[in-house]
């Protein structure tokens, strides 16, 4: 069963022209599926549509083998799909680093002291120990967008939607960032402009072009075993 199975998606913003007009895509445990396409081909869109914030005026959305419809039918794919927004600004909203990455756990119902040892594990396992108490709106872009990864992780996903991961990040830390998702279990779905990052990290590629997705760069990679 794919953990996603996206057909026929057609999507257009309010007076523009379509975005997506007939995108298919299917994700299976243990793929980590690169996007990339031209800025404004739809990639976040895309995204978004996935665990629906936006919802397609045609063509379906299968996530976790069931159709999702209605908004009530999303909650259990956010919460099993960790969305990581292209703008860390969108996502990170509480004062410090450790209260962001506890505040999805706690909201799940986790006990403070368990919320904390999360904290501690997820920092500890992308290095950022040493960002713990620090004031997130006070971060630099590139620790923003780590720390962002992080507060997603915390939740345990099944599947992590990346929109550019690698943005604003110095070259220690793009590699960091490969390693740690080369070590992760989850599937993926990674949207990046970065064609070097794209080779590490994916075991399949697709472009998105005008509306659809095609087979991109032939994989170098196998899937990992889940
Ligand atoms: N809220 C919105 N209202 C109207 N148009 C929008 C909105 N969000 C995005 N768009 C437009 O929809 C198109 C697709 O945007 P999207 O952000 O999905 O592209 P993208 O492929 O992720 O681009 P980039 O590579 O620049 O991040 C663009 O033309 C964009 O201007």
């Amino acid at each position: 069963m794919a953990l996603f199975d996206l057909w026929d998606i057609h999507f257009g913003y309010p007076g523009r022209a379509p975005v997506l007009t007939g995108a298919d895509m299917t994700l299976e445990a243990g793929e980590r599926v690169c996007i990339t396409g031209h800025n404004g081909a739809g990639k976040s869109t895309l995204l978004r549509i996935m665990v629906g914030l936006l919802r397609p005026e045609a063509g379906s959305v299968t996530a976790f083998g069931q159709p999702r419809r209605a908004e009530a039918d999303f909650h259990e794919v956010r919460r099993r799909a960790g969305l990581v927004f292209q703008d860390p600004d969108d996502q990170l909203f509480c004062p410090t680093v450790a209260e962001d990455i506890a505040f999805g756990p706690l909201n799940l119902g986790a006990s403070r002291e368990e919320a904390l040892g999360i904290v501690e594990r997820v920092l500890k396992q992308l290095d950022l120990m040493h960002l713990r108490d620090r004031i997130t709106h006070k971060l630099s872009g590139g620790e923003k967008r780590l720390v962002t990864l992080a507060t997603v992780l915390a939740m345990e996903p099944d599947v992590l939607l990346l929109d550019e991961p690698t943005n604003g990040l110095d070259e220690a830390n793009e590699a960091r960032l490969v390693e740690v998702l080369l070590g992760l279990p989850q599937a993926m779905v990674v949207v990046s402009h970065d064609p070097h990052f794209r080779r590490r990290v994916g075991t399949r590629s697709l472009r998105l072009h005008e509306g659809r997705l095609t087979d991109a760069e032939p994989a170098c990679r196998h899937a990992v075993t889940p």
